[in-house]
């Protein structure tokens, strides 16, 4: 080749690298960068990618060339999920991606819209406090992850989609974790056309069935998406906390106003707002708790500053109390930098040919930034692998996008818009985890285990009030 293509493992003829997609499994991919370097060169079918595995070059991907990188909706069921990019996490770069992402700000993250949201955090962190002290009171186990899925949820769709799922007719507010996990599995579902576009992918995944699983796992994340809709066009609609998100789009389309506003524009703003908000959210503080029963040490020295700090006696928190608090918030930061919650950012692609560390990028070609190998860079981190909050204690790195050693909400133009909102989901959800409970692993029976993210977590716990 006339370009100085990255290195990476050799190529089979037609399916590349199809053999190794194991290897961009979070737990495998430092593998990856430890044989062929921070920039790696590979090719799933005809789908040519490189990965991203040290901060110089993230700093130049995210950075340098943020411009000439577009988001990608890779596969089938991303492009399925995201309404064929009418969405904001896979809209190509443009006037419609940025009036949606403008949008978002202003309707949904602005600071004005998060601190006036603060009192549906604070009730439902309340009525989490209180289910919790009856498990506790009756000796029986917690699910973390049916717990933290439904106080996330319930956040998420009071604030962004108007839905108050204690109410609601068409969802249960126990079933949150289990929608978000099916469509976990339409992202990961690979099809054969994904690979090798054209006529022939689509016939071989028709025959093999793979199109029919697919669009069955669809459907019902897209009836839940159509209800919230449907619910939002009733006349007469009861709205509780104020016009959200959905109702000025549905008024701007009315208007026609803006950019022309369709259904999957509709659909897709839903999906983003519930599927990037709930998960990343609850996976974050299902890892942060699981982290902590595995580290006593840690764990102790946490609740003793909560509890020195706010005194013993209240009877419920505000999000003010998160103020006061130091090492709290830095073992927030580990937890970020173990286990960022999208491993691999949203894929971009490039728009032009770029150069990145001395190697030529191809346009067209998939870039994936591997947040979870940078962070956990041996050359960068002392015992990388090691949840130790205290190794930030006199370190000024933080995880807002500037240092390209931490990102798990990505950096530049496509940095995650919820940051601040999954911030104070994730900070004011474990400081009333911690302030009013301990916790365990059950005594007699192994605790259950859920995989989650990039590894296996605690799921099945022992809760004690205070
Ligand atoms: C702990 C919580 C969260 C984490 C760790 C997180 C992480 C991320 C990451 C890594 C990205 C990709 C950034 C990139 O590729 O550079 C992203 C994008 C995004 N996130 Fe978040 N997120 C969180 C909470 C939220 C919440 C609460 C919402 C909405 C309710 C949200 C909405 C979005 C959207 C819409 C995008 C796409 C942005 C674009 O492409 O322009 N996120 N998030």
């Amino acid at each position: 080749s006339k370009w100085n293509l990255p290195p990476g493992p050799p190529k089979l003829p037609i399916i590349g690298n199809l053999h190794q997609r194991g290897e961009l499994h979070p737990r495998n991919r430092r593998n990856l960068s430890e044989k062929y370097g921070p920039v790696v060169h590979l090719r799933f079918g005809f789908v040519p990618m490189v990965v991203i595995s040290s901060k110089e070059a993230a700093e130049d991907v995210l950075k340098t060339h943020d411009l000439e990188c577009c988001n990608r909706p890779e596969t089938a069921g991303i492009r399925m999920i995201s309404y064929n990019a009418k969405d904001i996490g896979f809209a190509p770069y443009g006037e419609e991606w940025r009036a949606m992402r403008k949008l978002s700000v202003v309707e949904l993250f602005s600071s004005k819209k998060i601190q006036s949201f603060r009192y549906v955090r604070e009730e439902e962190n309340n009525l989490l406090v209180k289910k919790l002290s009856e498990s506790a009171s009756s000796e029986s186990l917690v699910s973390l992850k049916k717990t933290l899925y439904t106080l996330v949820g319930s956040i998420v769709c009071r604030v962004g989609l108007g839905q108050n799922l204690h109410e609601c007719e068409f969802i249960d507010e126990d079933g949150i974790a289990d929608i978000v996990q099916r469509s976990e599995l339409l992202t990961r579902t690979s099809m054969f056309s994904d690979l090798f576009p054209g006529r022939i992918g689509e016939l071989i995944d028709l025959f093999t069935g793979q199109t029919k699983r697919l669009e069955n796992a669809f459907s019902e994340l897209d009836t839940f998406f159509q209800n919230v809709l449907d619910d939002h066009l009733k006349p007469g609609r009861r709205v509780q906390e104020g016009s959200d998100i959905i109702d000025v789009m549905i008024d701007m389309m009315r208007k026609q106003d803006s950019f022309k506003i369709t259904t999957d524009h509709l659909k897709g703003m839903i999906s983003d707002i519930f599927l990037a908000g709930v998960s990343t959210s609850a996976s974050t503080m299902i890892w942060a708790m699981t982290e902590l029963i595995r580290n006593p040490r840690v764990m102790k020295k946490v609740q003793d500053e909560i509890r020195t700090t706010l005194g013993d006696k209240k009877e419920s928190l505000t999000e003010e109390d998160l103020n006061q608090l130091h090492y709290f918030k830095l073992m927030v930061k580990e937890i970020f930098r173990l286990h960022p919650a999208a491993p691999l950012l949203l894929p971009r692609e490039t728009m032009s040919h770029i150069k990145i560390q001395g190697y030529d990028i191809p346009k067209k070609t998939q870039i994936l930034v591997n947040a979870y190998a940078i962070a956990r860079d041996p050359n960068v981190w002392k015992n990388p692998d090691e949840f130790d909050p205290d190794r930030f204690v006199d370190s000024s790195v933080d995880y807002r996008g500037l240092n390209f050693e931490l990102l798990p909400f990505g950096s530049g133009r496509r940095i995650c818009p919820g940051m601040a909102m999954g911030i104070v989901i994730v900070e004011f959800g474990l400081l009333n985890l911690l302030y009013f409970f301990d916790w365990g692993l059950p005594e007699k029976e192994a605790a259950k285990k859920i995989t989650t993210g990039d590894g296996v977590a605690l799921d099945l716990v022992q809760v004690v009030l205070h």
